[in-house]
């Protein structure tokens, strides 16, 4: 008697839940759940650790319409009086920590329960997730269509359920889906007041890839005697499933892109997920990808935390939808789609950085090689740097990498180079993306945990800007780290020397406004320059009459010596030229014109 077919299941799966997952081709169990649908139906409280793409989630989705149809209609053989669940009440709710994957959940739910019979009492899932629709309108929903389960994420979840409108005294069933990150500082108050809602007679399972992260925070959800269940790949020495290959390639910093581009017009795959590290860099490159090489073999998607939820979903859903022969599709995004997100056909993962947390790793490329399909995950490292460290350094967590050789970019690198610079100066706009997107990336390094390995005083500054396409380096902290006898001169990284006040934003209304701005701006300079100048006077002739000629001595010292260490600082960061200092200022200008640019960038980040 195999353990894995659902016909052996104890308790008996209702006969509709049971038609229904034959007739989705789900001929049985995977080894995950066939460990924990037995627990989770009846009784026990669940933690569950398995790798990516083995079948969490019907195993948390099983048992919560199992609970569900005992409810609405009584347990399997049991005779039963079954009382009507009371308006505003409802039965499960299952938490995720992005909107996509609560959409890919309800998805999971609704295509199972199109198998009721007629004449039974539907059972509906509602997704309740902020910006898609407003909190007023979830709640009319749930009151008029008696959803019995919610789909959601922290925030929108947190809102419904602390409405006089919903109660709930009947929730039997919680699960918590990516459940370490559901428990990090970003979602902990949510997701605990979220519980503290429920009943305390109610089950909980929580489910991840990398559980363990979680450490003991999983004891704050109101676990009662839980039962653990880990699954780990056939080899027990790896954490990544046996179906994923995963490699890494060193790579020269300035060619990461050229290599990108290479790679995926060269390599064999269907559907491909490519990690960037910031919502910017996404912005940025995915134009760049698209405008500049227009390459007809690939169709490109670029997804982020700063694109509308409904855009997100429907860029995700052509993604999935994807399935012309002539192309290759490609869904560039940062960590947003790392977690849980399933499409079968992903067949290679390239990550451009690795992620600034290390479980993210696994997520990230457990995107392919899903249910025992062939799948390749890339992570490019920098090459001569302490970025090669990565590889020991995820061997401890289990994580095996060999390594692929590094793809020949010597034709299509001084191609690519001279088309993205072509670009940059066509827009002074699109120069500043370039700007916004640097910053954020180094901004995004600064965050590696392994900070040991990713390290800031030894980043290869000038080999990523260049990456980035900038035509000068931007003026920033961490300029510090770059060897004196390697920062090039006036931080130009072209040997073209532009004009900054007569690079031109290319829509022109903007324009306009820049050149009144630079005008106002030397106007002001002028008379700030006049005014200073007077008042320089007017002390003069004061301290003439006043100081002695040793107090005045004194104080020229003092101005030489704060004149030769401001000299000595300009010096050590790389620049004393006055049109540098202008761009930079240039620049400062501009941020703080525009507010909240540095903000941008930081949000950019964590909006992820
Ligand atoms: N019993 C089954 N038989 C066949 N295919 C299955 C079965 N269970 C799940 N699958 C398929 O396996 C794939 C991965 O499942 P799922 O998304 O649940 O993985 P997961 O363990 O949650 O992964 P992750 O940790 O990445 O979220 C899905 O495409 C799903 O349809």
């Amino acid at each position: 008697m195999s353990t894995l077919l659902w016909e052996n299941l104890q308790p008996v799966l209702h006969p509709w839940l049971y038609e229904a997952l034959i007739s989705l081709e789900y001929p049985a169990m995977t080894p995950v759940q066939a460990s924990t649908i037995p627990l989770f139906s009846k009784n026990k409280d669940v933690i569950v650790e398995s790798v990516t793409g083995s079948g969490k989630t019907l195993s948390f989705v099983v048992p919560v319409l199992q609970h569900v149809s005992n409810r609405l209609y009584g347990s399997v053989g049991a005779e039963e009086q079954v009382v009507p669940l009371k308006k505003g009440h409802f039965l499960a709710i299952v938490v995720a920590p992005t909107r996509e994957l609560a959409s890919q959940i309800k998805d999971v739910f609704d295509r199972i329960v199109e198998y009721l019979p007629e004449g039974k009492t539907p059972i509906r899932t509602q997704l309740v997730v902020g910006s898609l629709s407003s909190t007023r309108q979830n709640l009319e929903d749930f009151l008029g269509s008696r959803n019995q389960i919610f789909v959601g994420t922290p925030g929108r979840l947190n809102e419904i359920l602390s409405s006089s409108k919903v109660s709930t005294l009947s929730v039997e069933v919680a699960v918590l889906d990516e459940a370490d990150r559901l428990l990090d500082l970003s979602f902990e108050t949510e997701v605990e007041s979220i519980l503290k809602m429920l009943p305390k007679q109610r089950r909980t399972g929580l489910y991840s890839a990398t559980l363990s992260a979680a450490g003991d925070r999983v004891f704050r959800t109101g676990l009662m005697n839980p039962v653990r269940i880990s699954v780990q790949s056939k080899s027990s020495k790896r954490a990544a499933p046996t179906s994923l290959s995963i490699q890494y390639m060193l790579v020269d910093p300035e060619r990461k892109l050229s290599t990108f581009r290479g790679l995926v017009k060269e390599y064999r795959f269907k559907k491909c997920i490519a990690y960037f590290p910031t919502c910017a860099s996404v912005k940025f490159f995915y134009e760049i990808l698209t405008k500049v090489f227009q390459d007809e073999d690939l169709k490109l998607f670029s997804l982020h935390g700063q694109i509308s939820t409904s855009n997100r979903m429907k860029t995700l859903q052509s993604f999935v939808d994807g399935d012309s022969s002539e192309k290759k599709y490609i869904l560039m995004t940062t960590d947003v789609a790392a977690r849980g997100i399933d499409v079968p056909d992903v067949d290679l993962v390239v990550q451009l950085e690795p992620p600034t947390d290390p479980d993210m790793f696994l997520h990230r490329c457990g995107r392919t090689g899903r249910a025992n399909k062939i799948g390749r995950a890339l992570v490019f490292l920098n090459k001569d740097s302490t970025e090669e460290d990565y590889v020991p350094f995820m061997e401890v967590k289990k994580v095996e990498m060999s390594e692929m050789d590094t793809f020949n970019t010597d034709k299509i690198h001084p191609i690519m180079s001279e088309k993205i610079k072509k670009y940059m100066l066509e827009d002074r706009a699109r120069h500043e993306a370039a700007v916004k997107a640097y910053v954020g990336f180094v901004r995004y390094y600064q965050k590696h945990i392994a900070s040991s390995i990713f390290r800031l005083q030894s980043l290869d500054y000038l080999g990523t800007a260049r990456m980035y396409g900038l035509l000068r380096l931007p003026k920033m902290p961490e300029t510090r780290f770059i060897p004196s006898e390697k920062f090039p001169q006036d931080g130009w990284l072209t040997d073209l020397k532009l004009d900054m006040d007569t690079f031109a934003y290319a829509d022109k209304d903007k324009e306009r406004v820049r050149l009144e701005t630079l005008e106002e701006t030397k106007a002001k300079l002028i008379k700030d320059a006049k005014t200073r100048k007077l008042l320089k006077k007017k002390n003069e002739s004061w301290s003439s009459k006043t100081e002695t000629k040793d107090a005045k001595a004194t104080r020229r010292e003092k101005q030489q010596k704060k004149r030769d260490a401001i000299q000595q600082q300009i010096m050590e960061e790389g620049s004393s030229d006055e049109d540098t200092q202008q761009d930079w200022k240039d620049m400062l200008r501009q941020n703080k014109k525009q507010k909240t640019a540095a903000l941008a960038v930081q949000g950019s980040f964590d909006d992820l």
